[in-house]
């Protein structure tokens, strides 16, 4: 049977049966850091070597920092927010057009993550769309709300130009020229998913979205300002990402995590969920194009340092990425080099 969208508006007093995970994968909210962070790093610093040390460390270090002054005008992620939540309030017959658990489908509406494959469901709804060229995937985006194609287009525009801005920053933070990640990466695709997390009659049996790590090379995520639930793991705990305002979060995916031979971590992060509030996170994925090789640059193994992993495409990768469960081992294992 075709899995349900959360959000079509049915009320669970209890969690379905195919949401409970075993005790052991349980997500133990009561062990959860809540009074660490991430880095916060101001991208308007003009001491530039300064904002490539914070850089570099919040990269090796964490995997995962906040940027603020990103240069996205605080209207505007409003409004992404906010056309998010209308998107998912409405009818349940709009929304099923667009239903799909195809994931090579390039514009669909799910849930979950992966139906098709896994055994144990996450309470999360999701719309995921390829955004670039924009030219060609617009036509066939929601249209309602009314203002959808609008505003994401804007958004997503602007994402791309921070996302570019951020990997010369990375590049210069390993010792690259500043557009040696974008030139190895080719025309990058774009993706994005907008996640909707429904209060949850049981949070501490189910997830939002299970621990998993990004596949693609940087994640931009304007995560909701009221409601936390993004979690990062450092040093075998989690800790979580509380919203600071107008900041985006930054993650390093399993392509920088290559090409930086292991410098750069593309750590494991999940979303939890709780019973009072809805949540919304639209997550940016900026990804190699298919045929991109991905591969540590020789000044990065120039002094005998061992590569980590054999070159592969992204092509190659990703579809080993969507071939498994989410909550796996590091999909980056399969790719070492037998050293
Ligand atoms: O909802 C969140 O905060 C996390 C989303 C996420 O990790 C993803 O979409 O890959
Ligand atoms: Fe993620």
């Amino acid at each position: 049977m075709a899995a349900q969208l959360l959000s079509n508006g049915v009320l669970h007093k209890r969690l379905p049966e195919n949401y409970i995970r075993p005790e052991s994968q349980r997500p133990k909210l009561n062990e959860v850091i809540n009074d660490s962070n991430i880095p916060l790093i101001d991208l308007s610093l003009s001491d530039k070597s300064l904002l490539i040390s914070q850089i570099s460390y919040a990269c090796h270090s964490y995997g995962f920092f906040q940027v603020v002054n990103h240069g996205i005008a605080k209207e505007d992620l409003e409004k992404v927010m906010e056309i998010a939540k209308e998107f998912f309030r409405l009818p349940k017959e709009d929304k099923m057009e667009l239903y799909s658990d195809d994931p090579s489908k390039k514009i669909r509406l799910s849930t979950s993550f992966n139906v098709k494959k896994e055994t144990v469901h996450n309470w999360r709804d999701y719309l995921r769309l390829h955004c670039y060229p924009l030219e060609e995937f617009l036509p066939h985006w929601p249209s309602k709300p009314t203002f959808f194609k609008d505003v994401v287009s804007t958004y997503c525009r602007e994402v791309r130009e921070l996302g570019f801005k951020l990997l010369g920053l990375i590049s210069l933070s390993l010792g690259l020229e500043e557009e040696y990640i974008k030139k190895v990466l080719g025309e990058q695709e774009q993706h994005m998913a907008m996640n909707y997390y429904p209060p949850c009659p049981q949070p501490d049996l189910t997830y939002g979205l299970p621990a998993h790590t990004d596949p693609n090379a940087l994640t931009i995520l304007l995560q909701d300002q009221q409601v936390a639930g993004l979690q990062v793991l450092r040093e075998e705990k989690w800790i979580a990402v509380n919203p600071v305002p107008n900041a985006l979060v930054i993650n390093i995916g399993d392509q920088i995590q290559a090409l930086s031979n292991g410098r750069y971590k593309s750590v494991w992060h999940r979303a939890v969920v709780n019973t009072g509030n809805e949540r919304l996170s639209v997550a940016s994925f900026l990804c190699p194009c298919s045929t991109a090789i991905v591969g540590p640059p020789k000044k990065l193994i120039e002094d005998g340092a061992t590569p980590i992993y054999r070159n592969f495409t992204y092509d190659e990768y990703y579809k080993k990425f969507w071939s498994r469960n989410l909550d796996q081992e590091h999909c980056l294992e399969l790719f070492k080099t037998q050293y």
